[in-house]
C-alpha cells in the first residue's frame, strides 16, 4: 500500500490566495498595507533564493516588501542598527533576518533586538515564551505550517502518540509545543535518544527535522502513520547537478506510511505562505484590527 502525498505546494498556493484576499480587504476598509522587511546577510545562494522568493510571493499578496542585503563581513552594529530603524518604522509590520548568519554576527543578539510584535520569525524569546506557556505570540513558521497539513490530514489530533525528531529553536522545540497545544501525547527525540528507531515505531505523528539526509527508513514507520519531513538537504547526484531529499527515505517511508509530505514541495512552500500569514496577522495586532481566523480552512474550501 502506498502512503497519500501531503502536497504542501498546492496547500501554500491556496493560503497564499486567501491571505492575498485579506490583505486587499484590509487596505480597502482600513486603508493598511501589511509591510514586510527581509534581511539578508552575504551570498549563501539558497538563502538568496529563498530571500526573492519571500520577496516575491509577499508582492504577489498585495503586501509592500522591503529588501536589505548586507555584505557577508558586516559588523554586528550595522545589523543591529538596520533592525533599530525598521522596528520604528511604522511601514514595517514584520522583520524577518534570514539565517544562518556569518560567524561575527551573533543570531540571538539579532533576534532579542526585533520588536516582539515584529518578528514574524517568532523566535524572540517573547514569542517562544508565549509558545510555551499558551499565550498569543508569532508561532515559527515552519511548524505553523506543519500544523496546518496535519490538520489538514488528520483533523482533530487529540491523544494522537507523536514524535519529534530534532530539538532545534526554529521546528523541533516550537513543534512539540504547538502538538502539545493539540493534546498530542508528545516525545522528542534526539542525537541522545536511545533506541530511537522504538521511539519512532510507536509515533502516529512523526515529525522529522534532523538535517540529516534521509535518516529514517521506512521500517521506523508504524504503518499507517502520517509522516512530516521537514528536512532540506541537498546532496551530490552522478550526473553533478544535486537534488534535495529529506530527513526520511521516500521510497521506503511511502510504503508503510498512511500519508507523507514529499521534499521538494510539501513542508518547504508551506513556511513562506505562513510568513506572509504572520505578517498580514502582525498588522492587523498593530493596527488594533481584528486578526483574520481560519485562513487555512477557508483556502481549502
Ligand atoms: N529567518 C529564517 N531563516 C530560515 C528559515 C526561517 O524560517 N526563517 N528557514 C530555512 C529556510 N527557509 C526559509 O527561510 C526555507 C527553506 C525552504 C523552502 C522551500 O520552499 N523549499 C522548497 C525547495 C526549494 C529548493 O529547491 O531549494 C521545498 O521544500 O519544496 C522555503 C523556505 C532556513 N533559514
Ligand atoms: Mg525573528
Amino acid at each position: 500500500m502506498s502512503a497519500a502525498i501531503i502536497d504542501g505546494k498546492r496547500a501554500a498556493e491556496h493560503l497564499r490566495a486567501e491571505i492575498g484576499r485579506h490583505v486587499v480587504r484590509l487596505r480597502e476598509q482600513h486603508l493598511v498595507t501589511p509591510g514586510l522587511a527581509v534581511i539578508l546577510v552575504g551570498e549563501d545562494p539558497a538563502s538568496q533564493v529563498y530571500v526573492r522568493n519571500k520577496a516575491r510571493q509577499a508582492r504577489e499578496a498585495a503586501m509592500a516588501s522591503f529588501e536589505y542585503r548586507l555584505p557577508y563581513s558586516v559588523p554586528q552594529e550595522k545589523v543591529l542598527e538596520l533592525i533599530e530603524r525598521l522596528n520604528d518604522d511604522p511601514a514595517v509590520h514584520g522583520i524577518l533576518v534570514q539565517l544562518p548568519l556569518p560567524p561575527q554576527v551573533d543570531a540571538d543578539r539579532v533576534i532579542n533586538a526585533i520588536r516582539p510584535d515584529k518578528d514574524i520569525d517568532g523566535f524572540h524569546p517573547v514569542n517562544a515564551g508565549a509558545l510555551a506557556t499558551g499565550g498569543d505570540g508569532m508561532v515559527p513558521c515552519t511548524p505553523l505550517g506543519c500544523l496546518m497539513l496535519l490538520k489538514h490530514r488528520l483533523g482533530d489530533l487529540a491523544g494522537l502518540r507523536a514524535v519529534v525528531l530534532g530539538r532545534s529553536n526554529i521546528v523541533g522545540k516550537p513543534m512539540a509545543a504547538l502538538l502539545l497545544r493539540e493534546s498530542c501525547t508528545v516525545t522528542v527525540a534526539h542525537s541522545k535518544t536511545r533506541d530511537l528507531a522504538d521511539e519512532c515505531r510507536r509515533a502516529d505523528i512523526l515529525v522529522a527535522a534532523v538535517g540529516r539526509p534521509r535518516m529514517v527508513p521506512g521500517d521506523w514507520i508504524k504503518p499507517g502513520a502520517t509522516v512530516i519531513d521537514v528536512g532540506i538537504n541537498r546532496i551530490d547526484t552522478p550526473d553533478g547537478k544535486g537534488r534535495l531529499v529529506g530527513d526520511v527515505v521516500f521510497d521506503s517511508a511511502v510504503e508503510v506510511a498512511g500519508a507523507i509530505t514529499p521534499v521538494p514541495g510539501g513542508v518547504g512552500p508551506m513556511t513562506i505562505a505562513c510568513l506572509l500569514l504572520n505578517t498580514l496577522e502582525a498588522a492587523c495586532r498593530q493596527h488594533g484590527l481584528p486578526v483574520p481566523q481560519g485562513l487555512m480552512e477557508a483556502a481549502w474550501g
